[in-house]
């Protein structure tokens, strides 16, 4: 009985026949090497225009075939937890340490955390093999606070998920599931069921209170080391919340707070350094050989998501390449049609799959479980072979860092001999965690450097993923069903912008570091098709700047009266590619279920976000690359919006506009798409005897102008909705200066 089923996969990895999408593909990326070729040959003058169109369209037919390459051999993979279970008896499961970073108790509110961690608690596994790591990034005792009350909670809440196989163990959805209450359930459970609410409602509240005070509570006890603290300037703070004693099957996880040293003098690398911290704290105290890492708002929706990934990690064939397994982002209570493009469901569809049939998909930063070892900075066939030299101590300090408690416990992961918890207790744990956690203690080792979390780039997942990858690891992608975790979106257009660029500055970073893609596949073990498949990422800010030269490049040839366009026949290139584009893009949302609505959101907002965020992050990763000013990592704020994230409400996917660079950048497009055609009906272009500007350039501002609608309505609403004052003058002054400078340079 137990041996059966033994020479089964414990995952299998599907193709996904996709003939008629690579087709038209390929006929987009033909028509684009008509229009460069139309470019080359054409008598047509070699303007400096139309040297820019020819730069600004090179770059796009170059990402086109880093989309085509990623599209064309889409894979899932299907893992079976029933066969790991048979083979596996379930007191020889592997120990999985469980982290999850919080960082500000205002942008991420205590409560948002402590379903987390809940769902994380609850999880379908054996529970003395689970530990939770909370690193609190804010040194807020209303975090600690929340953490304290949620693990009593904890007691009732975790037997009542498992014996009534809760699906949601995060409460604050658990509760908010009409259906979770039905009609055919037994009495008892209905009774249990009030009992839970009452309990959770009286947890909310509690955390209610204190949160919503200038000065929550007497710091005094527990708390007492949060007096004098400010949150970049404190001391290691080590909590352990619950301790699961007696090794019990049955009892709760562990649970640690913890908050690293901050002090004014040391960078700490934000979410970086956090997770670095947690890896090491983990080590000290667990070692698990497996981690898996979430971001506060991302709770389990799969409760059995730890068995799916091990079914990956543990497979004894290709499972050992693996380094880390990714469960794609998804988001509960978005809005609907996805007005802000922030859900990414097609990316999931076309890029992550296709990544997940090269050499993996990228690692996104949470929703991620890794190997140790891999995180350790080992290679992939380091794992059974020759690894004496880096058991080595002295090799081991100076990667690792002084700690010998930490020495020994990751040459113990390294070895691969014990996963056993070290000879830790409480009480040297402390000491020695305090220790790993100490501003200093990564001063000279390789921590940020060649292993754990990257530093460097405020995206430090793409290098931290790629960095691994370039080592011949493989990642893969985890899809059970139901999903395996929910997050939230950013609930609107400011914070969507503000995290898009965030991503655009740190991928430009990384594109132009030494965990770019290209030294991947020059010096590293990074496969061709994967490499090209990561310039997806790392090129968003590029994007930004080649997109905005070409918009802004329009609007010249309109005041100018000058043209980029072919004219006549080559004219049908630039227009096929137009339609054909748009058409098979539309059919990709149907055939998934989407809407048309759905769709345009998501071609309006990618030419907002690219011409907007993007180009600001890449400006801002300028800054940073010449050692100008530093980036600096803006969280998202996750607080609920108080107009009703269910979607059903009106207002729900309005744009709201503040002042913001960001907002500046896209009202001056706008402006400037504006006056051009303003220019142009009103007969204002001058007349000279070249080739004056023709139809396909009206067509295409009219376009931007279209897909910069919102902004439009903007311009004249009023409060929230509208544009601020300020930022329509200093666009309209950088609109004028634009207009200017095209009106001086007119080509006669
Ligand atoms: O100094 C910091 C800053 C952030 N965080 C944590 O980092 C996580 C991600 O921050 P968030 O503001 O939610 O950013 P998102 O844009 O939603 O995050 C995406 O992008 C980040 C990289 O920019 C990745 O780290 C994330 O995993 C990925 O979900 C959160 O848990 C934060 O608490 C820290 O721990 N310390
Ligand atoms: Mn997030």
């Amino acid at each position: 009985m137990a041996n059966q089923g033994h020479d089964l996969p414990l995952y299998e990895k599907i193709w996904v026949k996709r003939k008629f999408q690579r087709v038209i593909d390929t006929l987009i990326l033909v028509l684009l090497l008509l229009l460069l070729s139309y470019r080359l040959f054409s008598s047509n003058n070699f303007t400096f225009p139309w040297f820019l169109a020819f730069i600004c369209e090179s770059w796009f037919t170059f990402t086109w075939i880093v989309i085509l390459n990623t599209k064309w051999s889409p894979a899932v993979t299907i893992t079976h937890p029933n066969r790991l279970l048979l083979r596996v008896p379930e007191s020889e499961f592997p120990p999985v340490d469980l982290l999850v970073t919080t960082a500000d108790h205002v942008l991420e509110p205590p409560i948002i955390t402590v379903n987390t961690v809940l769902s994380l608690l609850a999880l379908d596994y054996p529970t003395n093999k689970l530990a939770c790591y909370v690193s609190d990034d804010g040194c807020s005792p209303l975090t600690f606070y929340a953490l304290v009350e949620a693990s009593k909670f904890a007691k009732f809440w975790v037997p009542f998920c498992k014996k009534n196989c809760v699906q949601v163990r995060a409460p604050f959805r658990y509760f908010s599931d009409i259906a979770t209450n039905k009609s055919e359930d037994s009495l008892e459970f209905k009774q249990e069921w009030l009992q839970m609410k009452d309990m959770y409602d009286n947890l909310c509240q509690k955390i209610e209170e204190v949160t919503g005070k200038t000065i929550p509570f007497q710091l005094d006890g527990e708390f007492a080391v949060f007096s004098n603290t400010d949150q970049r300037n404190h001391p290691t703070i080590i909590k352990v919340i619950l301790e699961n004693m007696g090794d019990l099957l049955d009892g709760l996880p562990h649970l640690i707070y913890i908050s690293r040293e901050k002090r004014p003098q040391y960078h700490h690398n934000y979410k970086a350094g956090a997770m670095n911290v947690l890896t090491r704290v983990s080590g000290l105290m667990t070692n698990a050989p497996f981690i898996l890492n979430v971001d506060c708002d991302m709770f389990v929706n799969n409760p059995k998501i730890v068995l799916h990934a091990l079914c990956i990690l543990m497979d004894s064939q290709r499972g050992k390449e693996v380094a880390f397994v990714q469960c794609f982002q998804q988001f509960y209570d978005g809005i609907k049609d996805d007005p802000f493009g922030n859900q990414w469901m097609i990316t999931f569809k076309n890029i992550i799959m296709g990544m997940a049939g090269l050499q993996g998909p990228f690692y996104g930063g949470t929703n991620a479980f890794h190997r140790r070892n891999a995180i350790y900075g080992l290679y992939p066939d380091e794992i059974e072979s020759e690894r004496k030299g880096k058991l080595e101590g002295k090799i081991l300090i100076e990667k690792f860092g002084s700690s010998k408690e930490f020495i020994k416990s990751s040459a113990q992961a390294l070895g691969g001999s014990a996963f056993s918890a070290n000879d830790i207790t409480t009480f040297n744990f402390i000491e020695a965690a305090t220790q790993v956690s100490n501003c200093e203690y990564e001063y000279d080792t390789c921590w940020g450097k060649q292993m754990g979390w990257l530093y460097g780039s405020i995206s430090e997942d793409v290098p931290t993923g790629l960095n691994i990858q370039r080592k011949g690891w493989r990642s893969e992608c985890c899809t059970p069903d139901p999903i395996a975790f929910t997050g939230c979106a950013p609930g609107g257009i400011l914070s969507t912008m503000l995290q898009q660029k965030r991503w655009a500055s740190g991928l430009t970073v990384v594109f132009f570091g030494k965990h770019s893609p290209i030294t991947g596949m020059l010096f590293g073990k990074t496969q061709f098709r994967a490499g090209l498949s990561f310039f997806w990422l790392t090129n968003w800010g590029l994007r930004g700047l080649f997109l905005v030269c070409y918009i802004a490049l329009l609007a010249f040839c309109i005041i100018t009266n000058t043209n980029i366009f072919p004219k006549g026949l080559g004219l049908w290139i630039p227009i096929a590619l137009f339609v054909i584009y748009n058409v098979h893009t539309l059919l990709e949302y149907l055939t998934i279920g989407l809407s048309i609505r759905h769709w345009w959101n998501n071609q309006r907002m990618c030419i907002i976000r690219t011409t907007t965020a993007s180009f600001l992050g890449f400006l801002s990763a300028m800054l940073k690359l010449s050692g100008i000013s530093d980036s600096v990592f803006e969280i998202t704020d996750k607080k609920p919006s108080t107009s009703g994230a269910d979607g059903n409400n009106a207002d729900a996917g309005r744009f709201t506009f503040e002042e913001s660079p960001v907002f500046v950048i896209g009202t001056t497009i706008l402006l400037v798409h504006m006056t051009a055609m303003l220019i142009k009906f009103l007969g204002l272009q001058p007349t000279h005897s070249g080739n004056g500007c023709g139809l396909g350039e009206s067509i295409s501002s009219m376009y931007v102008i279209v897909c910069y609608w919102p902004y439009l309505k903007g311009l004249f609403a009023r409060g929230k909705y509208g544009i601020p004052l300020s930022t329509i003058c200093k666009s309209a002054v950088l609109a004028l200066v634009f207009v200017h400078f095209c009106r001086s340079n007119v080509i006669s």
